[in-house]
């Protein structure tokens, strides 16, 4: 599944929903929650018909109106998918299924290109976010997509074996043919992509003119080397799952949670040649 970003226009989209009928069931539209989002959200939602899944995408996920927005979104799209968050504590994980949230987004602060721990102190440990809201979440029968911080294959196995239903990736997918950014070629013939956080001063320029005078990017934009197709990496993040499941004796990836423990170390690899993969 694309959660698209939320700039898109009701006839981006329309002319996306012509040329790809066949993806509509993949993506899910993003929006915030003022006034103006919620009205574009709507606007794409009634004239493309293919789409069932909405994001509701905000950085803090226990703004007071976030349930009443959730809630209104539900009355007007009853049979749409509605992902929303982010936020990292079983007690509003409760509140936004109440709500009428189908998936909670759990993640503050873990993003490659986050610096939200920075610029504010505030954030939660990842795993400990996914253990503690997939439990809450799975008691009310709803679901959770750990959201940000994977860094490799292994880290997505220990998302879904801490319990999340689903795993959000930025960083891990950035850089490939089929990844936002321009290509460019470096004076030392090194080929590379810009890839940015959605509040980075770059996102903040691009999208809303400038960073408004009394806030402060939570993101940066970094250069990444260029990966070429993303069909490898995703088949060496399937690969890896896969022996995941293996090793911990899992037949389905419903089955990792169950069978996965998890013990504190100092180091999870040993990195004697510098590299990580
Ligand atoms: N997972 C994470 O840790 C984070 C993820 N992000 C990602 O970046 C995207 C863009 O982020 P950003 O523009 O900062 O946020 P939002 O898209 O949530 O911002 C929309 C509006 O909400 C208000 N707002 C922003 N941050 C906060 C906050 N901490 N508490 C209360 N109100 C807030 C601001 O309104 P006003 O101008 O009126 O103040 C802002 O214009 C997010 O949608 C998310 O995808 C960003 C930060 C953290
Ligand atoms: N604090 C910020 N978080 C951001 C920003 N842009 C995106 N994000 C979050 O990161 C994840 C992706 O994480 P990754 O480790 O897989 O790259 C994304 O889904 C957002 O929740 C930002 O500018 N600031």
């Amino acid at each position: 599944m694309t959660a698209v970003h939320k700039y898109y226009s009701v006839d981006e989209w329309k002319a996306f929903a012509q040329s790809s009928p066949e993806a509509l069931d993949f993506v899910t539209v993003s929006s915030g929650t003022s006034e103006d989002d919620i009205k574009r959200l709507s606007s794409i939602v009634n004239e493309v018909p293919g789409i069932s899944g909405i994001t509701l995408d905000i950085a803090n996920g226990y703004q007071d109106s976030f349930p009443d927005i959730i809630a209104r979104v539900r009355d007007a799209f009853p049979k749409h998918t509605i992902v929303a968050g982010n936020v990292v504590t079983g007690e509003v994980v409760e509140d936004l299924i109440r709500a009428g949230a189908d998936v909670v987004k759990v993640g503050l602060g873990p993003g490659s290109v986050c610096i939200t721990r920075i610029k504010t102190g505030v954030g939660y440990p990842q795993l400990s976010a996914v253990l503690e809201c997939s439990e809450v979440a799975h008691e009310m029968g709803g679901h959770i997509m750990a959201d940000g911080g994977c860094t490799c294959p292994g880290d997505i196995a220990k998302a879904l074996g801490g319990g999340a239903d689903f795993v959000m990736l930025g960083g891990m997918l950035a850089g490939h043919d089929q990844s936002g950014g321009e290509l460019r070629t470096k004076e030392d013939g090194t080929k590379v992509k810009t890839f940015y956080g959605m509040s980075s001063e770059t996102a903040m320029s691009k999208h809303a003119g400038q960073v408004a005078s009394y806030r402060t990017a939570e993101g940066k934009s970094v250069e990444v080397p260029y990966r070429g197709d993303v069909t490898d990496t995703l088949q060496d993040i399937l690969g890896g799952l896969r022996s995941t499941c293996t090793y911990v004796g899992a037949a389905k990836l419903a089955e990792l949670a169950p069978r996965t423990t998890f013990i504190r170390v100092q180091h999870q690899a040993n990195y004697f040649y510098g590299t990580k993969h």
